[in-house]
């Protein structure tokens, strides 16, 4: 028999460890003002699925990592995130009240702090991976470019871009072409660079790094396409958030596109070919990863 942990028993554990390791991370012993580590406490520690750093683990550990290597990057992909969701939930984006079960980060702390408290997160995210990444193992030079990768896939030419493209499109735009701009870069972005950071993690070729890029992409892409589902079909209480919220600012959505079936249908031929794309990787162990797959396919929330 197996003693291979259950693919639930795995994200419970992998979960488990991240938002601990995340608790640790934060500048709670620093000379900074109270209000700003409540808020950026407060969703940090919200919950989440923690799909990122999910990701970053299980790629380093599909090449034989050690998990604690890949923990710092892991936690500051999930400050970037954080971050983001901060940002989007203000009035001045999506205007959102409640996120991870809780009311916003503006609701509870008022505009100014969330914003500080998003820019504070993404900065530290950038401060945890130097600083831990020295004590972690990771060489320098995998250091040097998962801090580029994420400055880049983050940033005005990943998610920061696709978030303004995003905005506009709720402006009148638009045709798929551009839609698949917005929901590669505004979500797929993050999903990719924590695929290659856990696999710069455990010294990937670069012919590995291409082949996780493209598993990223359509995974984060179908990613995205569930998550405009969910938003017409979900239930309020998993998920956290508000649904109907794309109809209600107008946001053009794959289902407002191409219908339902068809998107229901491109969701499962997106995760095919990312599962196609990770198997040309010839990784180690790619199973973990193939099971994500298979789990945000059907996820509810
Ligand atoms: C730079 C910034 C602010 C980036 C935000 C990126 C992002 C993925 C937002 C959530 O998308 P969404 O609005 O489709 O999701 P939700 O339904 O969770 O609000
Ligand atoms: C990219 C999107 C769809 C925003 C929400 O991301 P998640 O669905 O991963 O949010 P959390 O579980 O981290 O709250």
């Amino acid at each position: 028999m197996s003693n291979r942990p259950s693919f639930e028993t795995y994200l419970e554990e992998v979960t488990a460890e991240v938002t601990g390791e995340l608790k640790q991370t934060l500048p709670v012993h620093w000379d900074v003002p109270q209000s700003l580590v409540d808020a950026m406490q407060y969703s940090l520690m919200a919950g989440g699925k923690r799909l990122r750093p999910l990701l970053v683990v299980a790629a380093a550990e599909a090449f034989g990592a050690q998990r604690t290597a890949a923990l710092p990057v892991a936690c500051a992909v999930e400050m970037v995130h954080t971050y983001s969701l901060i940002h989007d939930d203000l009035p001045a984006m999506d205007n959102d009240d409640y996120r991870r079960g809780k009311l916003t980060n503006h609701k509870v702390f008022g505009e100014a702090t969330a914003i500080l408290a998003g820019d504070a997160l993404l900065t530290h995210a950038f401060y945890s991976i130097v600083q831990s990444g020295r004590r972690s193992g990771v060489s320098a030079d995998a250091l040097l470019s998962i801090v580029e990768e994420l400055s880049e896939l983050a940033g005005a030419r990943g998610m920061v871009g696709g978030q303004v493209a995003d905005m506009e499109g709720e402006q009148g735009m638009t045709d798929l072409a551009q839609l698949q701009y917005i929901h590669l870069h505004k979500t797929g972005d993050l999903i990719v660079f924590s695929l290659i950071a856990g696999a710069r993690i455990g010294g990937a070729t670069e012919g590995q790094l291409e082949a996780l890029r493209v598993f990223g992409r359509d995974l984060g892409l179908a990613f995205q396409i569930q998550d405009d589902i969910l938003d017409l079909t979900g239930d309020e209480q998993k998920m956290g958030k508000k649904t109907q919220s794309d109809v209600n600012q107008q946001k053009v959505t794959y289902p407002y596109f191409i219908g339902m079936d068809a998107s229901l249908q491109e969701v499962k031929s997106l995760t095919q070919s990312a599962k196609d794309a990770l198997g040309r990787a010839e990784l180690p162990d790619p199973s973990r990863l193939m099971e994500i797959a298979d789990y945000l396919m059907s996820r509810d929330h």
